[in-house]
């Protein structure tokens, strides 16, 4: 078993970056890069740079194994008659654009109406970070994490919200900081339903 450390930021137990190997190609791939950018891949400090930078690739983009739905496999039907909305809010989350590869950092609210059952609440953020730790466009995740929701526990009613901010068009492009882009998709009783969309809308701060 892994050792298990405390991450700086949300106080979580994450396990170190395992040092999977990395193939030759992609190491030079990452030199390449380098010396596109100007710099010298054989200096001192740039030496292990390629490995590192291969592997946390794969890791920015374990979403690749995971299968989202198989989060949503495990429900819970004693729930006590309860038949109002869930929501998970300001669930936060990294992905990157499938256009510049840089960097997406955001928060998603998800919030469903559940039928006759519920799934624990941590598998709504598992599905979210599946889908998220992939190349992405923002309005492709919210509709995935919103369709598979859907699909899977078949509810009443399901609301995503994504706000998230570009580093593609912060850190180079137009360069404009501060923006966010918010998506969202709602389906069922959240669609055809005025007061539910509100009421859910309401929920999430908006
Ligand atoms: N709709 C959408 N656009 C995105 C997302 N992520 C990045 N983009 C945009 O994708 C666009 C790609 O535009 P292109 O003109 O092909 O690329 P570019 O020349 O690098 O564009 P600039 O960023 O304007 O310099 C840019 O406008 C990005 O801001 C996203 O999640 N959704
Ligand atoms: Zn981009």
């Amino acid at each position: 078993m892994p050792d298990l450390i405390a991450s700086p930021d949300d106080g979580d137990l994450v396990a170190p970056t395992p040092k999977i190997p990395v193939p030759d190609e992609v190491a030079e791939a990452v030199r390449t890069l380098i010396r596109w950018a100007g710099d010298d891949p054989a200096r001192e400090g740039l030496i292990d740079t390629p490995a590192r930078v291969a592997r946390a690739w794969k890791e920015y983009c374990q979403g690749y194994t995971d299968d989202p739905a198989h989060h949503l496999s495990r429900v819970f039907e004693e729930v006590g008659g309860y038949d109002e909305i869930v929501l998970l809010k300001d669930i936060p989350f990294q992905s990157h654009c499938e256009h510049h590869m840089a960097p997406i950092i955001g928060k998603a609210h998800i919030a469903y109406l559940p039928s006759n059952w519920v799934v624990g609440i941590s598998k709504l953020a598992r599905v979210l970070h599946a889908y998220a730790r992939r190349l992405q466009v923002q309005e492709r995740l919210t509709a995935e994490v919103a369709n598979c929701i859907w699909d899977n526990l078949k509810p009443v009613g399901v609301a995503v919200v994504i706000e998230a901010n570009h580093a593609c068009m912060s850190a180079r492009g137009v360069r404009t900081p501060g923006v966010a882009m918010v998506t969202s998709r709602m389906m069922g009783v959240f669609r055809e339903d005025e007061r539910s969309r509100k009421e859910v809308l309401a929920l999430m701060g908006f």
